[in-house]
């Protein structure tokens, strides 16, 4: 956090010689923006992401989370699910129950998952209308800039080419800024049907964490990360567009997803260390 007077940064750049040191630090930025939230709101709203990113939050399973984490505190929510059963092999509601909500005490009654009885549009109206309700109730905090949700912490993967959540590249769902959460059908990252919150709502939580591993990201990385890459593309990647408004960003990435950006960066800022933490905007 920063000390007092200090300007608050509002993005950081981690670099990590390993998955495991990112999964270790992922596991502690977590468990301490739950702490802090729950001391500060009486509870933690985290919505997750599909893909990998579930696996890297395998340690908050392990000690010393598993018992100082206060579980029961916690409201869970997904930024995007792909329009399937919710025990298809696609549903990033399965993955998450088979490799986190299994093992750890977060009450039933906090995990908000779609409906998956409906069609897409009725799924993301529905998703909606439940995080409207919790923002009534404050639960879930609102932005005073915009009256959009205000999550604690919104955990987003990074495709390769450069998409967040199901916000893909030159997609209309990424114009959306009245709904709160949106819907595709064309996915080019299969399945094709699949609810995804909106810019606006990501934009507007208090803490965003963007994971990315392996050299097959590095490219989205750069174009997301480094400056200057506007001029070269008139359409900034989807990850480029993640500016929290008054929240702050930390990406967590592994060396090989830091490859080009490594490779473009030649002054002394990138020491070569399990960490690498810079301010990036
Ligand atoms: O439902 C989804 O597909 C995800 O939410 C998606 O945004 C994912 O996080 C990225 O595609 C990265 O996935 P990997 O980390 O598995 O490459």
């Amino acid at each position: 956090m920063a000390a007092s007077g200090e300007p608050k940064k509002k993005s950081e750049l981690r670099i990590f010689e390993s998955l495991d040191e990112l999964a270790t630090e992922l596991a502690e930025y977590i468990a301490q923006l739950s702490e802090i939230s729950v001391k500060e709101r009486g509870c933690f709203t985290i919505a997750l992401s599909g893909g990998s990113l579930i696996g890297l939050m395998g340690k908050l399973c392990e000690a010393p989370y598993n018992k100082t984490v206060d579980w029961t505190k916690w409201y869970v929510f997904w930024a995007d699910e792909r329009a399937v059963a919710k025990n298809h092999v696609d549903s990033n509601y399965k993955q998450t129950k088979d490799g986190f909500l299994s093992k750890v005490s977060i009450l039933n009654s906090h995990i908000y998952s779609i409906n998956d009885n409906v069609t897409v549009e009725d799924a993301a109206g529905e998703y909606e209308f439940a995080i409207r309700q919790l923002v009534k109730i404050r639960i879930i905090g609102v932005s005073e800039i915009n009256d959009c949700p205000k999550f604690d912490l919104i955990l987003l993967g990074l495709g390769s080419d450069g998409h967040v959540a199901s916000l893909f590249p030159q997609h209309p769902a990424l114009e959306q800024k009245d709904e709160w959460v949106t819907f595709i059908t064309n996915s080019p990252k299969p399945p094709p049907e699949r609810i995804t919150f909106t810019l606006p709502v990501i934009n507007s939580a208090s803490n965003v964490a963007l994971v990315a591993s392996g050299e097959d990201k590095a490219t989205a990385v750069h174009h997301a990360i480094a400056d200057g890459i506007d001029g070269l593309d008139a359409s900034p990647l989807p990850a480029r567009m993640v500016q929290p408004t008054d929240g702050k960003l930390v990406w967590f990435i592994d060396k090989p997803a830091a490859s080009v950006l490594d490779a473009g960066n030649n002054d002394s800022q990138h020491v070569e260390c399990s960490r690498t933490s810079l301010a990036i905007r």
